[in-house]
């Protein structure tokens, strides 16, 4: 049976919630007529990093994509129940769904920038938000997402050459870069690191742990070993229903759940 080495993953040190940036009550998601989430309630704290495990169709993406609306994108989807960010109820109907998901930013699975230069991809959030009173001021905005993001060293020479021919990391970095443009609050991550090899996973990694002083990051991820090391507090779920959630090294290691237990210690999943 396989074993979490928790020694060699660098389980982070336990941290309270002290003050939720995000707090979900009794939500509950259905795509038509199947019910893919049941009544989960959650207080996910700010300055640190939360990551989702479970098993495929648990609903970790459903959930994640509950904190900026993206849901709101899918015909058949209706969410039920309470999301507050900072208090305030993220579907009120007086709500701006774009404000939101310039405050709630994310990056996903696969690096997705969009068909222009390194440059324009990171610009144009802030030009659209107006962010910039002028050029010099987005000059500066990119290169400060582009530093924060780790990437800057490596394509400063070629701002105008186009997103999509960095490699698969620098790629995924640009998107960090991109989120982070536009001055977010909290950062979801949808397995930001499926599609890429060791290296580069190492290097988002670092990245997030980083990130984590100044933003709130919410991952999901299907490697045991990201979560115990990128992550400060852990949820599980399982068949749509949040089984168990606290510190990471306390979830790790002494789980009270039969089902984190089993899905930790790799009897499924
Ligand atoms: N757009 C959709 N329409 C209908 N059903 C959906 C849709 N998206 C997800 N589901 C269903 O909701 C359930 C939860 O899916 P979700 O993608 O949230 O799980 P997950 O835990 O993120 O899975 P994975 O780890 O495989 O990405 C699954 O049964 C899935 O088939």
């Amino acid at each position: 049976m396989p074993q979490i080495d928790l020694a060699g993953a660098g389980v982070q040190p336990a941290t309270a919630v002290a003050k939720p940036k995000v707090v979900a009550r009794d939500v509950n998601v259905h795509y038509g007529e199947k019910h893919a989430l049941h009544n989960v309630s959650i207080d996910i704290p700010e300055q640190a990093v939360t990551a989702f495990i479970g098993p495929s169709g648990c609903g970790k993406s459903t959930f994640l994509r509950c904190i900026n609306r993206m849901n709101d994108t899918i015909a058949s989807c209706r969410v039920t129940g309470r999301i507050e960010l900072d208090g305030e109820d993220i579907y009120d109907r007086s709500l701006d769904v774009v404000q939101l998901r310039a405050r709630v930013g994310m990056v996903f699975q696969k690096p997705n920038p969009f068909p222009k230069s390194i440059y324009e991809n990171v610009a144009y959030g802030p030009r659209i938000h107006g962010l910039a009173q002028s050029k010099a001021e987005l000059d500066e905005i990119v290169e400060r997402s582009l530093k924060r993001a780790s990437l800057f060293e490596e394509v400063k020479d070629r701002l105008d050459a186009p997103g999509t021919g960095l490699s698969g990391g620098q790629q995924q970095r640009l998107c960090i870069a991109r989120a982070i443009a536009v001055s977010p609050e909290v950062i979801l991550m949808d397995e930001p690191c499926s599609a890429l090899d060791p290296i580069a996973t190492a290097r988002i990694e670092e990245l997030i742990d980083e990130l984590r002083e100044n933003y709130t990051i919410v991952i999901v991820t299907h490697s045991m070993q990201q979560a115990a090391r990128v992550s400060q507090r852990t949820a599980f779920f399982h068949l749509g229903k949040l089984v168990e959630q606290g510190p990471t090294e306390h979830i790790f290691t002494t789980p009270e759940d039969k089902r984190t237990q089993d899905y930790i210690t790799g009897r499924f999943g």
